[in-house]
């Protein structure tokens, strides 16, 4: 079995930052040294981190890599998605197979499993978007839940026709949660009084991208919100875990069920930390059609509204525990496209799987965030919030010795000339960051190293997870 050591630099966890040395035998975490101590150690390899944090790799629960939507499909493959998540310093995702109104749940799962194994550079987990809540795909739920290490399930408060649920259908999924342990995530938009806005925008000539987000407000966020939360009270205080959490409303009612308590969560992404509807979707102006890069749902929100301060200050409370990307990459040049003349037909995503640990690590430096809450959002709450800690999210003993370098002096300049993702444009094109990833372990083997790869597509292995280790 190989040892490598690496030595000389400051582990970051969830309660400090203290230098330390990782032994690291085969693919485990074996001991945390003092510093200098692991010296004595005969091992293969040895990699200095002085100057360096050391942290546990980045766990990203929520991607879409080549999902069928908007009419066409996410342009990173399991592949080119998964090695670019690397290169930004995550060693897990966790993806969403989706099962489409009509489709046998399983079949759906094992579509998803067909397109991953053999093909992700670091290793991976499924969701299951439930697109159709009957006896069967209820049924489904439960042996997910106990035989295939499934054991969270995302329901759409929007996009009605696609994947939209209706109140009587999240009910009977939340009861069924209840039951079987697992999380129901929610993408809490209220999709029907949407689509009246936008039909109303299109039928009077409103077709630019900036529509998308003016169609959505930030009112219709916190009202879906706030009956997600409902529904789950009412199925036994199901574990409620709201994705892609842009605005003031959603996040306090998140705020205040939890100060009663209550088992909601709820995570955020960097587009929204960042992003502004004027300055992103509305970019060029009237006529112009690139803001249709930054349309995501929920959406960017404007900037003359404390949405960013007040994610940032959830980000502290943990009101919102977890930063994931939601990276649902669609080209510009083609896919993107596709809205032109029509917002509402804009492929709705964002690419930002590689960016998620610097962009949050600049929130560091900004002082909006500590450095432990940078290790825990990005990596340790997500493990525990999707049954995957102490394997994945920490630096210990018997842990995946998933491992980020990352080097707080160095820069980072973001450019589409210059990532891995499968896309043409860039959210944060020309941006330059605080901090680097330096070198990347996934399970023991070096796969980046001074932005060289060494990866191997394959060797990504499926992760069974159990229950949220989250609760309250
Ligand atoms: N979020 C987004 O715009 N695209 C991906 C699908 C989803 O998460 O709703
Ligand atoms: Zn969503
Ligand atoms: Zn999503």
């Amino acid at each position: 079995m190989t040892r490598t050591l690496v030595s000389g630099g400051t582990l970051v966890s969830t309660t400090g930052a203290t230098p330390t040395d990782v032994l690291i035998e085969g693919e485990t975490v074996t001991a945390l040294l003092a510093p200098g101590t692991g010296e004595e150690f005969s091992v293969d390899t040895r990699i200095d981190a002085t100057g360096c944090y050391v942290l546990p790799g980045g766990v990203d629960v929520h991607t879409h890599m080549q999902m069928p939507f908007g009419g066409t499909e996410a342009s990173d493959t399991f592949a080119t998605g998964t090695r670019a998540a690397a290169f930004g310093g995550t060693t897990t995702i966790v993806d969403f197979a989706v099962q489409r109104t009509g489709e046998v749940v399983e079949e759906s799962l094992a579509a998803w499993h067909a397109k991953a194994e053999g093909n992700c550079a670091i290793d991976y987990g499924f969701h299951v978007i439930l697109g159709g809540v009957d006896e069967d795909s209820l049924k489904a739920m439960d042996s997910l839940v106990a035989h295939e290490g499934i054991s969270s399930f995302k329901l759409f408060m929007a996009y009605p026709g696609v994947f939209h649920s209706d109140d009587g259908q999240i009910l009977r999924a939340m009861q069924r949660a209840t039951d079987n342990g697992a999380t129901i995530m929610m993408h809490a938009e209220n999709g029907t009084a949407i689509d009246v806005l936008v039909q109303q925008a299109l039928a009077a000539g409103n077709t630019d991208p900036v529509f998308h987000g003016l169609t959505r407000p930030a009112a219709l966020e916190g009202e879906a919100v706030n009956r997600a939360i409902a529904l789950a009270e009412v199925a036994g205080d199901t574990p409620l875990y709201v994705v892609h959490v842009s605005s003031s409303p959603a996040l306090d009612r998140i705020a205040s069920a939890r100060s009663e308590g209550r088992n909601v969560f709820a995570e955020t992404c960097p587009q929204y930390l960042y992003l502004t509807l004027e300055d992103h979707l509305g970019a060029g102006g009237p006529g112009s059609f690139e803001g249709a890069k930054y349309a995501c749902s929920t959406p960017l929100r404007s900037k003359h509204e404390p949405h960013a301060r007040d994610l940032w200050k959830g980000l502290r409370t943990d009101d919102l525990a977890v930063v994931s990307t939601d990276h649902c990459p669609f080209c510009f040049n083609d896919q993107k496209q596709l809205g032109r003349g029509d917002f509402s037909r804009i492929p709705n995503g964002l690419g930002l799987v590689e960016h998620r640990m610097d962009l949050v690590h600049q929130g560091v430096v900004d002082g909006n965030l500590s450095l432990q809450r940078w290790v825990e959002t990005c990596s340790t709450t997500p493990a525990r919030m999707f049954g995957m800690y102490p394997r994945k999210g920490t630096v210990a003993p018997g842990s995946d010795a998933d491992i980020v370098i990352y080097d707080p002096a160095a820069t980072t300049t973001i450019s589409a000339q210059t990532h891995h993702m499968n896309l043409d444009h860039s959210a944060f094109e020309g941006v330059t960051l605080q901090g680097r990833v330096r070198t990347v372990l996934s399970r023991g083997r070096t796969v980046v190293d001074r932005g060289t790869w060494s990866g191997r597509e394959g060797h990504g292995r499926y992760v069974r997870r159990g229950l949220s280790q989250y609760l309250r």
